[in-house]
């Protein structure tokens, strides 16, 4: 098998799909998840204004919507988690109304961040403004854990394909959740599954940021990565791309195999370095 067999098997990525199809087996993997452990009650997900989270996040209510109508009594909580003032806020205010979730709720990190960059300060460790970043992905994920611990949830993650090929999130930050609704869909997948969901345009086609540099506001992930998403769709899909795109691209798979595992022991490691 070539590498690219490789990862579109590990990765589970389907040359084509049919969003109408793709959406209701999300949907039905939720509502399985949610009816498996009968303690479950919420699912938690911290929403960007970013296409990825508009998506898990109406999934996600669509699916406590149908487990209500069944008799159930769960709730989707959409949780808005600036550092600061957002500068694209109003695009988080358009995803939580297109998702239209049973609460919302808002946890400002920067108290939080400020805080522990100020006390890693005092012990000796400057942190840089790229390392400030993942420390706002992880002061993030653990609001989302305490918010899902008081509701007795689950914190959604929105990793898909064309995020886990580059291991573009940051570790135990936005790559630390319970479950991912979007594992298996690249980046155009989700696109037109939001698209069949009657999503507003300028959400499902807003240019994909972390947007954690304060050095480098809004910051296209395709700047940050060397390549586009067009490129890790295309061979993802199994599709030729330039041999440019793919080195890039596999660069950053082999660099990140670390990512996509869970913490390395001595039985795994050669899993690592195959
Ligand atoms: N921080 C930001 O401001 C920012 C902005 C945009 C995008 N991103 C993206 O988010 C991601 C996060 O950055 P990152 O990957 O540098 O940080 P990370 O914290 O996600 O991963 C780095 C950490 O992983 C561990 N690690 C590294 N190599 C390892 C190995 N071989 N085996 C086991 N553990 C290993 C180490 O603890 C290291 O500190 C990157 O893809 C980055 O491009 C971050
Ligand atoms: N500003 C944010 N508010 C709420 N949730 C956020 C915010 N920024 C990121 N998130 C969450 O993290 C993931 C990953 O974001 P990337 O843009 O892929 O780095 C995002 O889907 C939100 O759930
Ligand atoms: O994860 P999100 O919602 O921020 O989407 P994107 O990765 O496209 O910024
Ligand atoms: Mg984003």
């Amino acid at each position: 098998m070539t590498l690219q067999e490789t990862i579109i098997q590990e990765l589970h990525v389907k040359p084509e799909i049919n969003p109408e199809q793709e959406s209701r087996a999300i949907i039905d993997f939720l509502k399985t998840y949610m009816k498996q452990y009968g303690f479950l009650k919420s699912m938690v997900l911290g929403i960007s204004g970013g296409q990825d989270s508009t998506l898990a996040g109406k999934l996600a209510q669509l699916a406590v919507n149908e487990l209500n109508e069944e008799g159930g009594d769960y709730s989707f909580i959409a949780v808005r988690l600036p550092h600061g003032v957002q500068k694209d806020e109003q695009d988080c205010q358009d995803a939580l109304d297109f998702i239209g979730a049973s609460q919302e709720l808002t946890v400002n990190i920067k108290a939080s961040v400020d805080e522990s960059v100020k006390a890693l300060k005092e012990a000796g460790i400057e942190l840089t403004d790229f390392q400030k970043g993942n420390e706002k992905a992880r002061e993030r994920m653990k609001v989302q854990y305490s918010i899902a611990a008081a509701n007795s949830g689950i914190v959604l993650g929105t990793d898909h394909a064309a995020e886990s090929i580059t291991g573009f999130y940051t570790k135990y930050g936005d790559g630390g959740a319970d479950v991912l609704p979007l594992f298996g869909l690249n980046k155009r997948q989700g696109r037109a599954i939001l698209k069949q969901l009657g999503c507003p345009e300028h959400l499902y086609n807003k240019q994909p940021t972390a947007d954690l540099e304060e050095d480098k506001p809004q910051l296209p992930d395709e700047v940050a990565l060397g390549v586009t998403y067009e490129a890790i769709d295309d061979y993802l899909e199994g599709k030729e791309v330039t041999s440019e795109a793919r080195e890039t691209i596999e660069k950053h798979y082999l660099k990140t195999q670390h990512k996509r595992m869970m913490p390395i022991s001595r039985y795994s490691f050669d899993e690592l370095i195959k």
